[in-house]
C-alpha cells in the first residue's frame, strides 16, 4: 500500500500562505498582486483550467483579469495584448494558456512577456536561470515547482543518492522538472518518445515522474518497489462504467496497478493539478513582492 500524496491538501497550505503574504504586501505597500490569463479559442478543457485559475486568483485577493479571445485572433492582436499587459503597472503576472490554436506561433508570444511577469517560467531568461542553477531570482514553471514540493514532502530536501526518471521533455514541464531534481542532487534521467526500453529505464527510478499525455501508460512493472511516483498527466477518457457518454480524468500512470508497488503516489485528480494552480498564485505574489522591492516569501 502506497502513501497517497495529497496534492489538494498541500495546495491548500500554499494558498493559505499566498493569502497571508498578499494581505501583508497590501498592508505595507498598498500593492495588490495582479494576474492576467489569456485564452485563445474555445477548447473546453482549456476554458475550465483558465476559469479555475481566475477564480483562485480572486480568492487569493488578487486583481484577476481574464482575456478570452476568439479563435480567429491574429498573431499581431495577441502580441499587442501582451505589450499592453507588460506596460500595465497593476499586472504582475501574465499567463498565455497553451496550446494556442494552430495558426498562432506561441514562441514569439511567450518571449514577448517581460521575464519579471512570466509566471509560467517559459521566457528564456527564466528557463536559463533555472538551467544555470539560479532558483532564487527568476520564476519557475508552476507544475514542476509544485511537483517538487510534493517530492520534498515524501523524500525531504536533499535527494542525494536517489535516481529520478522524468518521462517527457517539454519546456513547460519535463525540462524544468529534471533541472529542479538536479538542484536537489538527484541523479536524473530524462526519457521521451525515442527512449529505448522505457520500462527498464523507469524501473531504475526511486522517483518516477510521468508527463507524457498518454492515459495510464506507466504500468506496475515499470515501477521500482517503494518508488515515489508523481503523475503529471491529465487525460480525459470515456467512462462507460459511469454511464453512457460520461468521462473521467486519468493520469499517465495506471494508478490501480502502480499503487500497490509504489512507496508513495499522486492521484489524478487531486495530485499535481491543484499544485499547479497554487504555484501560479505563488509566482504572482513573488512577482508582486519583487516589483515592490520587498524580500520575497519562500514557498
Ligand atoms: N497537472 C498539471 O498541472 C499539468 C498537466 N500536464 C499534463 O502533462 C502531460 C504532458 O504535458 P506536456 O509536457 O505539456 O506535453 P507535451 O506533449 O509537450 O510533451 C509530452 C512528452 O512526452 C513524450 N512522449 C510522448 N509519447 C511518448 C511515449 N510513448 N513514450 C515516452 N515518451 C513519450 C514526448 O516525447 P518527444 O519529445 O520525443 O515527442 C514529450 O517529450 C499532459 O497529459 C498534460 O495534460 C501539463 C501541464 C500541467
Ligand atoms: N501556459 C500554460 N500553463 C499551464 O500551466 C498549463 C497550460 N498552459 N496548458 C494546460 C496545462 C494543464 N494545466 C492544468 C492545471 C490544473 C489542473 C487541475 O487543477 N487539475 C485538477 C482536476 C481538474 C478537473 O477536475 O478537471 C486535479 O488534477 O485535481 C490540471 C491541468 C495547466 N497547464
Amino acid at each position: 500500500m502506497a502513501q497517497v500524496i495529497n496534492g489538494k491538501e498541500t495546495a491548500a497550505s500554499v494558498i493559505a500562505q499566498v493569502k497571508s503574504t498578499t494581505a501583508t504586501l497590501e498592508a505595507e505597500t498598498g500593492v495588490t498582486p495582479g494576474l492576467a490569463v489569456i485564452l485563445v479559442g474555445a477548447d473546453p478543457a482549456s476554458q475550465a483550467y483558465v476559469g479555475s485559475k481566475s477564480k483562485m486568483a480572486k480568492e487569493c485577493g488578487f486583481k484577476s483579469v481574464q482575456y478570452s479571445l476568439p479563435e480567429a485572433t491574429s498573431q499581431e492582436e495577441l502580441m499587442a495584448l501582451v505589450a499592453d499587459l507588460n506596460a500595465d503597472p497593476t499586472i504582475h503576472g501574465i499567463l498565455v494558456q497553451l496550446p494556442l490554436p494552430k495558426h498562432l506561433d506561441s514562441e514569439p508570444v511567450i518571449q514577448a512577456i517581460l521575464p519579471e511577469k512570466d509566471v509560467d517560467g517559459l521566457h528564456v531568461v527564466n528557463a536559463g536561470k533555472l538551467a544555470t542553477g539560479d532558483t532564487e531570482t527568476g520564476l519557475i514553471s508552476c507544475t514542476p515547482a509544485g511537483a517538487l514540493i510534493l517530492v520534498r514532502n515524501v523524500r525531504g530536501e536533499d535527494l542525494s543518492g536517489l535516481n529520478a526518471v522524468v518521462i517527457g521533455r517539454s519546456n513547460l514541464f519535463g525540462k524544468p522538472m529534471a533541472q529542479l531534481l538536479l538542484t536537489r542532487n538527484a541523479t536524473v534521467t530524462t526519457a521521451h518518445s525515442r527512449t529505448k526500453d522505457l520500462a527498464a529505464v523507469c524501473r531504475t527510478a526511486d522517483i518516477l515522474v510521468a508527463a507524457v499525455g498518454r492515459p495510464e501508460m506507466v504500468k506496475a512493472d515499470w515501477v521500482k518497489p517503494g518508488a515515489t511516483v508523481i503523475d503529471v498527466g491529465i487525460n480525459r477518457v470515456a467512462a462507460p462504467e459511469k454511464g453512457e457518454g460520461k468521462t473521467k480524468l486519468v493520469g499517465d500512470c495506471d494508478y490501480a496497478s502502480c499503487e500497490p508497488v509504489a512507496g508513495a503516489i499522486t492521484p489524478v485528480p487531486g495530485g499535481v493539478g491543484p499544485m499547479t494552480i497554487a504555484m501560479l498564485m505563488a509566482n504572482t505574489v513573488i512577482a508582486a513582492y519583487r516589483k515592490a522591492g520587498k524580500p520575497v516569501p519562500k514557498f
